[in-house]
């Protein structure tokens, strides 16, 4: 798997993206607006409830004019005020926490149902598991939304807390201003020492979740080569390397982020009560009022810390949503049919008609290629790896855009079908097939509850896989798993033709097997094979000659282009390539 390279934004490119991931908010946007509003609340009440306090003990406490009725009075006026504070505190967190769990649901179904109209061509440019962390890891977008939040509640509750200081004392707060400068350069530090340590630990992380990626998957290869070892140090190495980051980046949170505010803190106290004492010397101060200023000065320090602290998801949600807004922006669409209606496959006849064909839109893969099959006949493609067998498949399938000529069935474009239809009447079956979780009945059917048991059981019949089905504990009901890795590659294959054949289609493609299956179940597919082929118009994918000796049309393949063409019996006459190939194999299996 490719290393995921570093994206750095521009400040445009951040305001774009911002805009873009800003913009999935709308339907939710009562949700946030909400929280915004009991946010404000909460800080509101925050900063009066001081004032509830200093008023009671100026104009009540120190003066000795403590009645039963004022200490009633007081108290339940900041026992009610702390309640509707505790509340709104807690409609400002579940509103916030609804709300960014519902975009980022949103965003991710956009993100899949995006995924799902792309074509094979962007997938064989993305390593699967960029894929799923884009889905899965970019949509949780929870601490970049609260970040955003916190950061507009901080900024209020900053002001707030500034009137409320300007409202108890103007001098002492211009005093106190003084501090500004050197808050925001402690702020700058802080970002600019964090950022580093957090990127590169991310990385760090991304690295061991790749490697983990990798070695589960190639697990047999590294068994085979035992690798085990030399995975094993890197492995460590980079979990190491991960654990020493980690611990720096707590090292830096835990010297500069509440220290370091908590000691600006202490700082403007000082200076607060150097102000207020040095007035006291020639005018009265009032202690409430003091215990009040100090209240709002700890409320405007409070939000920064968090601010600070969440600074770090801004550029973790900022790459994280321009990848997001570029797979949204692909436009590597599947290939589009444009179906005319009530067009349907009824004969089955294919024709290719002087196609070429390229992946990447550079390198030509298919040169030329015209052939025609006709309804219920068989056609074999032979060739050497890499000469494009597979490829007039892909393109047959509509799992890519070809460049030049035309594909037919019944004498029609192959456009002119929905890809329900293709899909109906077309089976496929590839050498492996997907074996998806759930029960070994649902597979055959493919999760369509439309097709009942008994077609399930017909169709497992035909192909034979009943024998191998009934055999597993609970038959058609067993639980598999994802991959079917408890069948054996003999049975998958079969369970793929049971899969095909219950959609009963009009054409079949066939990737005959290479993998060296034992005598028996070899026999099984052969037989399938041949039945599934009866009465449909067949395309084989043959790598052994010796079966399709019966077809009625051989296509060899060398580089993308049709060489010779013919029956068997007509190519071994030509005594070219085929006839080469066939003497080979037929040497090789009486050694
Ligand atoms: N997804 C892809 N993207 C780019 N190139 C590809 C892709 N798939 C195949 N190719 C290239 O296209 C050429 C034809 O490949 P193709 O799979 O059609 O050959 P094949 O005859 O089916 O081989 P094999 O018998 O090994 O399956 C090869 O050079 C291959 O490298």
């Amino acid at each position: 798997m490719s290393k995921e390279k570093d994206i750095k934004l521009t400040f445009k490119e951040q305001w774009a993206t911002l805009k873009f991931i800003l913009g999935f908010l709308k339907p939710f946007k009562w949700y946030f607006v909400g929280a915004l509003f009991f946010g404000v609340l909460t800080t509101i009440f925050t900063a009066i409830m001081p004032f509830i306090l200093s008023t009671f003990m100026d104009q009540h406490l120190v003066i000795g004019k403590v009645t039963d009725r004022t200490l009633v009075y007081f108290s339940i006026l900041y026992f009610s005020v702390a309640m509707i504070n505790a509340m709104s505190w807690f409609f400002r967190w579940i509103t916030l926490q609804n709300g960014s769990n519902m975009v980022n649901q949103y965003i991710r179904g956009k993100l899949y149902d995006k995924l799902l109209t792309l074509g094979m061509r962007y997938f064989d440019q993305k390593p699967t598991g960029w894929l799923i962390t884009r889905v899965t890891n970019d949509t949780d977008l929870f601490q970049f939304w609260t970040m955003i939040f916190n950061g507009i509640i901080s900024i209020i509750s900053i002001i707030i807390s500034f009137i409320a200081l300007f409202y108890i004392d103007v001098p002492v707060t211009f005093g106190m201003m003084v501090f500004l400068p050197i808050l925001f350069a402690a702020v700058w530090l802080y970002n600019h020492i964090s950022t580093q340590v957090y990127k590169a630990m991310r990385k760090r992380l991304s690295e061991l979740n790749t490697k983990l990626n990798e070695y589960i998957s190639g697990m047999r290869i590294i068994q085979e080569f035992r690798q085990e070892t030399r995975l094993n140090n890197e492995f460590d190495e980079t979990n190491d390397e991960y654990y020493r980051l980690r611990m720096r980046v707590i090292t830096i949170n835990g010297l500069l982020l509440s220290p370091m505010v908590n000691f600006l803190m202490a700082i403007s106290i000082v200076v607060v009560l150097f102000l207020f004492g040095n007035r006291s010397t020639y005018s009265l101060v009032e202690g409430g009022l003091v215990y009040a200023f100090i209240q709002n000065v700890r409320q405007y320090f409070n939000p920064i810390t968090g601010l600070m602290d969440s600074l770090s998801f801004w550029s973790d949600g900022m790459v994280a949503s321009s990848r997001i807004r570029q797979i949204l922006n692909e436009t590597e669409y599947a290939p589009a049919q444009h179906p005319v209606e009530g067009v349907k496959i009824v004969e089955g006849k294919i024709e290719f008609r002087h196609v070429n064909f390229s992946y990447d839109g550079v390198i030509p893969i298919l040169k030329d290629i015209s052939f025609v099959v006709n309804p219920g006949e068989t056609l074999a493609f032979v060739g050497h790896t890499g000469s494009g067998k597979s490829s007039i498949i892909n393109v047959f399938m509509r799992f890519y855009e070809f460049g030049d000529g035309q594909v037919l069935i019944d004498d029609r474009d192959i456009r002119d079908y929905s890809m329900e239809e293709l899909r109906h009447k077309i089976g496929l079956v590839l050498q492996d097939s997907f074996i998806f979780v759930g029960n070994v009945a649902d597979n055959i059917r493919m999760m369509n509850s439309n097709i009942p048991i008994d077609d399930v059981i017909a169709a497992s019949e035909f192909v034979q896989a009943n024998h191998f089905i009934e055999k597993l504990p609970n038959g058609y009901e067993t639980q598999v798993i994802e991959g079917g890795d408890a069948f054996s590659s003999g049975e998958r294959q079969l369970l793929n033709f049971a899969r095909t054949i219950v959609r009963n289609p009009k054409i079949l493609l066939l990737d005959e097997a290479t993998a060296s299956i034992d005598t028996e179940t070899e026999a099984l597919i052969q037989d399938g094979l041949e039945k599934m082929s009866q009465g449909r118009t067949t395309m084989v994918i043959a790598h052994r000659l010796s079966t399709i000796k019966d077809a009625d049309q051989i296509l060899v393949l060398d580089k993308g282009k049709i060489i010779e063409q013919g029956t068997h019996d007509e190519l071994l006459v030509q005594d070219g390539y085929y006839a080469d190939m066939y003497r080979i194999q037929t040497l090789q299996k009486g050694l």
